[in-house]
């Protein structure tokens, strides 16, 4: 089969959508010597309206239209993403093509002042606008005030410096691709803060058709990766949580058991339903969902529709 000449990847400009886009691009090269392999840097919606919480903008959907519409009009062919921002449904003529071996995926304590979450002061600032975060930090701590931060992380890292926040919170797996390992104060347990699903782990979407592409891809594919972001995807697709929700789901394997963890909280972290379950890998899919129905039925439903109805 001849291989494709060249080998084009859409990319946000961010600094954490470039780490991740050249990670692919080297390991491609490290895989197929002579395969030319470009960045298309662009500039997405998400990217470009800060200063408001993404759930009232449209969701992460805002990060990923640009890139699929460059892979659909044929101008890229392949785009890189941190899962967790991934949709769950793809436009017509996209898929996802592979997943690839996951980074840390737990949450980080950042602080200039602190040492650990535990030793917050009472009242202290921290800075997320994640409800995933606010609602698991709250329900240990209701005294926290929760302050919105949004932006790339080296934004965030300088609204940190800034002296606004006694902390903040950010993906471990961001702060280590880009080498900010230093500024980790603490790694958050998932029992103290259960990740989103797909944090840590990098997708590359493709056209369903190009099986070129496909081919070339595969090597890249981890998929003890996949099959716990399969199951964290399932969950998060029973539960709608297409924009930005209070959902935390994490799946570990232990040989070839899965162990899926999925949480649901009010943003005031007055409720914080969790479940867990067990099963083959093989029912990665099907636990997603099977946890989503009993956090519905347990009243994940009504907190889910109280958060939707306010957000649009
Ligand atoms: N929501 C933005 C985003 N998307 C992916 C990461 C971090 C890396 C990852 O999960 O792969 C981050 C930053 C953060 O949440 O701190």
């Amino acid at each position: 089969m001849p291989l494709a000449q060249k080998l084009r990847i859409a990319t946000r400009k961010s600094a954490l959508a470039m780490w991740q886009a050249e990670y692919v691009q080297a390991s491609l090269e490290a895989h197929h010597p002579g395969l030319g392999v470009e960045l298309c840097p662009m500039v997405s919606k998400g990217d470009k309206i800060l200063d408001v919480p993404l759930a009232k903008v449209g969701g992460k959907g805002l990060f990923v239209k640009e890139l699929e519409n460059s892979m659909l009009a044929n101008e890229t062919d392949i785009a890189v993403h941190s899962m967790k921002d991934v949709p769950m449904e793809f436009p017509d003529g996209l898929g996802l093509a592979v997943i690839c071996e996951r980074e840390d995926p737990r949450d980080a304590f950042v602080s200039n002042r602190y040492s650990s979450f535990e030793s917050l002061p009472q009242g202290a600032v921290v800075g997320t606008s994640s409800l995933r975060r606010q609602c698991q930090l709250l329900s240990k701590r209701p005294d926290l005030d929760i302050k919105f931060l949004r932006g790339n992380v080296n934004t965030r890292l300088s609204k940190l410096d800034g002296e606004e926040y006694d902390a903040i919170i950010l993906a471990a797996a961001g702060l280590l691709r880009l080498e900010f390992k230093e500024r980790i104060a603490e790694y958050l347990p998932p029992e103290l803060s259960l990740p989103a699903g797909g944090q840590g782990a990098v997708g590359i979407e493709c056209r369903t058709d190009d099986t070129i592409t496909q081919a070339l891809l595969a090597p890249l594919h981890h998929q003890d990766t996949a099959t716990r972001v399969l199951a964290e995807r399932a969950m998060n697709r029973r539960l709608e949580g297409g924009c930005q929700v209070p959902i935390g789901c994490y799946a570990e394997l232990e040989q070839d058991q899965l162990w899926l963890r999925g949480l649901v909280g009010a943003p005031d972290g007055s409720v914080l339903l969790f479940d867990e379950i067990r099963g083959e890998r093989e029912d990665a899919e099907a636990m997603g969902v099977a946890l989503a129905e009993r956090l519905l039925a347990s009243g994940a439903d009504k907190i889910l529709a109280s958060v939707y109805g306010t957000s649009v």
